[in-house]
């Protein structure tokens, strides 16, 4: 396993934001976290990156624990990052931008420019252009761009496809399946739980700082009370609840509707 979160909580404050979160992610996967604001996907990401501090739990990367090491040793180490808001520079140049993800990197590093180049080649048009001045579809395949720089194990990305229209969404997950597909791994944080679950092998769902539901993706697509929570299928379902009720092999049925009918009114509303 190249990264395995084992029981985390952090604090914000009093407010515990991960009550015992634990995700593992293995070489060559896309594996995404999906959730409501403010379940902790952003939290968990900020945590592995060594953003956040950890109260308690692990953090192991690559066969370290990581739990206590500052966060720019964890770029060196493989730890890439596409922050939320984007963090582009924008007083520099796409080139420069570009430049400074390599920062912490020693030897020749054109081989890796000129493939964020051919992975994005609206950042090559543009390289002259003040990072400031993209649009916001160009400074996240910017942000994307710079992680790459530091050649990560993995690449962390948190919501990139906050506010770009469709056919951009689509572009960029396009593209994260490529970067996947060249070898690296990827640990996807999305609100757009429907593209997010296309495109990854595998996803955790949270709900207020804990894991709720982990299986493969096209699972989590086809689950009714996912569809009906987080893929636009009706009422939010309260999956810890659910999960909680199913529990008793004693207990009284369910006055939960039934997942066939939770399904028709997904196929309705769809
Ligand atoms: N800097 C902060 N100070 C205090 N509380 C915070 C801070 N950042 C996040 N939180 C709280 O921690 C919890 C988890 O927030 P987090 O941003 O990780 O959620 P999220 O799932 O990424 O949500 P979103 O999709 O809205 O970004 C929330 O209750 C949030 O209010």
């Amino acid at each position: 396993m190249l990264l395995e979160v084992k029981d985390i909580r952090v604090h914000y404050g009093k407010i515990e934001a991960l009550k015992g979160i634990s995700v593992e992610v293995n070489e060559g996967e896309i594996v995404t976290l999906i959730g409501a604001n403010g379940a902790g996907k952003t939290t968990t990401l900020k945590t592995i990156s060594g953003l956040r501090g950890l109260s308690s739990g692990s953090i192991t990367f690559d066969g370290k624990d990581i739990s206590k090491m500052p966060g720019h040793k964890r770029v060196i180490a493989g730890l890439g990052q596409a922050p939320e808001g984007r963090g582009v520079f924008p007083g520099m140049t796409v080139h420069d931008n570009l430049l400074m993800g390599a920062y912490t990197r020693s030897g020749d590093f054109t081989a890796d420019l000129a493939e964020v180049y051919e992975l994005f080649p609206r950042l090559a048009e543009r390289r002259t252009q003040m990072g400031g001045t993209m649009s916001g579809g160009e400074q996240q395949m910017l942000a994307i761009g710079r992680a790459l720089m530091a050649k990560p194990k993995v690449l962390l990305l948190d919501e990139p496809s906050m506010g770009l229209a469709p056919l951009l969404v689509q572009q960029i997950f396009e593209i994260i399946e490529e970067i996947n597909r060249r070898g690296t791994t990827v640990l996807l944080v999305e609100q757009n739980a429907q593209q997010a679950l296309k495109l990854a092998h595998r996803a955790y769902v949270l709900e207020t700082g804990k894991v709720v539901k982990s299986a493969p993706a096209d699972e989590l697509l086809n689950d009714p009370a996912v569809q009906a929570a987080y893929l636009g299928g009706g009422a939010e379902h309260d999956l810890e609840a659910e999960a909680a009720q199913a529990v008793p092999p004693s207990a009284p049925a369910s006055p939960a509707p039934a997942p066939q009918e939770r399904r028709d009114v997904t196929e309705e509303r769809s």
